[in-house]
């Protein structure tokens, strides 16, 4: 244990003076901080501080909320990185969803009773509109007697703005309504909680939201159960806290003694569509009585990249201007081109020349480079993918496993069968055992036998699975290793340990996705650990939108296809496009390159146009940092 006075930056990272101050901080803070700024660090120094110091008083813990899986793990990784996965388990890290999640499967029985939902419901990811349509057209019940007994009025709702936005408008209770929308949202609501009316039970993450936030506005002694729980709140990329999401924080922790640091970037609020607040910052300043920090440094980005973010920072009427780069740059380094291409076809050729030769003769890691897309990513890289192909790169989609390989139970046992191919002398050999010493809540100073016997128990186990995998030809046999594997981890320990585990439903989807993923690169490569390492994707150039690059930094970046028909809603949104276009260039360490191609099949007409994007070309050329490729 550390006093506070003589705690120091753990790793030997040093923060810059404003992070410091928010790390030792007893008081809610605002940390905003543009690209790179080390958000991510900072957080996982606090929860160090808070864990070594003994702020954060054994048993409390410190939540941690983040908006996509891979983030929230990242961050957990990176806790446990730097202060040891002992007191790591006193950090718990979740997205929003998880946290909303959680807290209804807990205390579902704790819903008012016109609330409840059924057991074993499903999540929503979309509305089946037509069920709505449906359940209207079939409509036998009593009709509302203000709509005059004319159910056609209902029939006449816009469906999608219903669903996107008016089914989770208001906080529950339902007054009476007034309305056919208001009329129809309840309707609605109560069908699909109960799973009548032709629905199956089943709720959508901002209903589950809005659920969470009535359970803990009618159950004062949950709230106060939460902050028994927790001593610290973290909330990573706050700028796109939703009103839903806001509110739930609010009745969980605003009348508390919890100490909250919410940390983001105005600059990089691109979930604008998703009902992410105007200024979610300034709320919580009010709110909260929370103390403002802006950071100052950019330990990514190479400082012409942070020049050409500058301008774009400027367009998007940010007050921070003076970024510093971290001191691993000469100043001149950082490159950004802009590519223009008559065709799609020279534009993919060109790409993976460059492509070759930075991983031939820059040595950077095929992981170390991404493509992004604003959207359609089949679309915009099919083309790019095949010529990778062609050439023995492999690149691929990583929206789509993002999440499945941020989840636990699938590192864990990704790590069993990386050892029990004989890989027992590796950091995955280590992680599995630690994990293991987690689960059962061993110590490992005192209890010495126990853990030689758990140790032994594990290498056994590897040494007997091995001799099945290397005989694992077909589906089946796969299968049955698989299943041993979770007989041997002990499924209702992982249930224990993580709520969401419960939901039979989810975990046998999430098994049979990962199944059917590691199944199929071993089809591709008839070798295990080309394959484990495929379906991690080592030595594969990721693909992926924007909105999936949040967070993430690549060496170098190629953005495809700056057009209009990729940034098609522009003119109603242009500074949530710009926060989106900022968040594209703020990924790349080294490199950026942007293309344009003229013909390209994608949208109406073939023919793209840059009239609509033509400002964000303007940007780029001012900088006098760009230099234009003409193919
Ligand atoms: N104090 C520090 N010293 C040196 N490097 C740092 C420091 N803090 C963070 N970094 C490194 O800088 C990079 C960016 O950090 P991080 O991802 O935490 O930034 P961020 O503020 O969350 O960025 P973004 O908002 O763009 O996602 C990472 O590679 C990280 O390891």
């Amino acid at each position: 244990m550390f006093i506070k006075e003589n705690w120091v930056e753990v790793d030997g990272i040093t923060l810059e003076k404003g992070a410091k101050a928010v790390v030792r901080s007893d008081k809610n803070y605002a940390v905003m901080a543009g690209p790179g700024a080390g958000k991510t660090e900072l957080l996982a120094q606090r929860a160090s501080y808070l864990l070594q110091t003994h702020v954060c008083e054994y048993p409390k813990k410190i939540l941690a909320i983040s908006f996509k899986k891979d983030a929230a793990k990242n961050l957990k990784d990176r806790v446990n990185l730097r202060c040891g996965k002992k007191l790591g388990n006193r950090f718990e890290s979740m997205t929003y969803d998880s946290f909303a999640k959680n807290l209804i499967d807990h205390f579902r029985n704790a819903l008012p009773q016109e609330y409840a939902l059924k057991k074993g419901y499903n999540i929503l990811v979309s509305l089946s509109r037509d069920n709505i349509r449906d359940y209207l057209l079939n409509f036998e019940g009593e009709e509302p007697s203000h709509l005059k007994g004319n159910i056609s009025v209902v029939r006449q709702i816009d469906m999608k703005e219903f669903w996107d936005r008016f089914l989770t408008r208001q906080k529950l209770p339902f007054e009476e309504p007034k309305t056919p929308n208001e009329w129809l949202r309840e309707e609605v609501w109560m069908k699909l909680l109960k799973g009548e009316g032709g629905f199956d039970a089943g709720v959508t993450f901002p209903m589950l939201t809005l659920l969470a936030e009535f359970l803990l506005r009618s159950n004062p002694l949950i709230v106060k159960a939460l902050n028994m729980t927790y001593s610290h709140v973290f909330l990573d990329e706050f700028q796109d806290t939703t009103e839903l999401q806001y509110e739930l924080l609010k009745t969980a922790f605003l009348e508390s003694n919890v100490i909250i640091t919410a940390v983001g970037d105005r600059k990089q609020r691109i979930m604008a569509w998703a009902g992410a607040l105007p200024d979610a910052f300034k709320l919580f300043i009010n709110d909260f009585n929370a103390c403002e920090e802006n950071l100052v440094m950019n330990h990514r980005s190479a400082p012409r990249l942070i020049e050409i973010q500058r301008a774009f920072a400027k367009k998007l009427k940010d007050s921070e201007t003076d970024i510093i780069a971290g001191d691993k740059w000469e100043e001149n380094d950082g490159i950004c081109e802009i590519w223009r291409f008559q065709d799609f076809n020279l534009e993919a050729e060109t790409i993976t020349a460059t492509i070759i030769q930075l991983i031939e003769n820059e040595k950077i890691n095929a992981r170390d480079i991404c493509i992004l897309v604003k959207q359609k990513t089949e679309d915009y890289s099919k083309r790019i993918v095949e010529e990778l192909h062609a050439k023995g790169i492999k690149a691929r989609d990583e929206s789509r496993l993002q999440d499945l390989l941020a989840d636990d139970l699938v590192g864990f046992i990704l790590d069993i069968f990386y050892v029990s191919i004989g890989r027992n002398n590796s950091k995955e050999y280590d992680r599995t055992l630690n994990t293991l010493i987690q689960l059962k809540g061993y110590d490992k100073d005192r209890d010495l036998e126990r853990l030689i016997t758990l140790e032994t128990k594990l290498q056994t186990f590897c040494l007997e699975i091995k001799d099945l995998i290397k005989e694992a030809k077909t589906e089946e046999q796969f299968k049955v290793i698989i299943i041993e594997v979770i007989n041997f981890i002990n499924i209702d320990v992982w249930k224990a340990h993580y709520p969401q585990y419960k939901n039979k439903k989810w975990l046998s989807e999430l098994l049979m996705s990962f199944f059917r993923q590691l199944w199929d690169e071993y089809t591709k490569n008839d070798d295990w650990l080309k394959a484990i390492k495929d379906f991690k994707g080592e030595n594969t150039v990721a693909i992926m939108t924007i909105h999936k690059s949040k967070g993430l930094e690549y060496d170098t970046i190629f953005f495809v296809g700056l057009e209009d028909a990729a940034f098609w809603n522009i003119k109603n949104q242009e500074e949530e496009e710009t926060c989106t276009f900022f968040v594209a260039l703020s990924r790349a360490k080294t490199r950026i390159f942007i293309t344009y191609s003229g013909y390209r099949e994608v949208g109406r007409n073939f023919n793209q146009r840059t009239d609509n994007v033509i400002g964000f070309y303007n940007t780029l050329e001012e900088s006098g940092l760009v230099k234009i490729c003409d193919y």
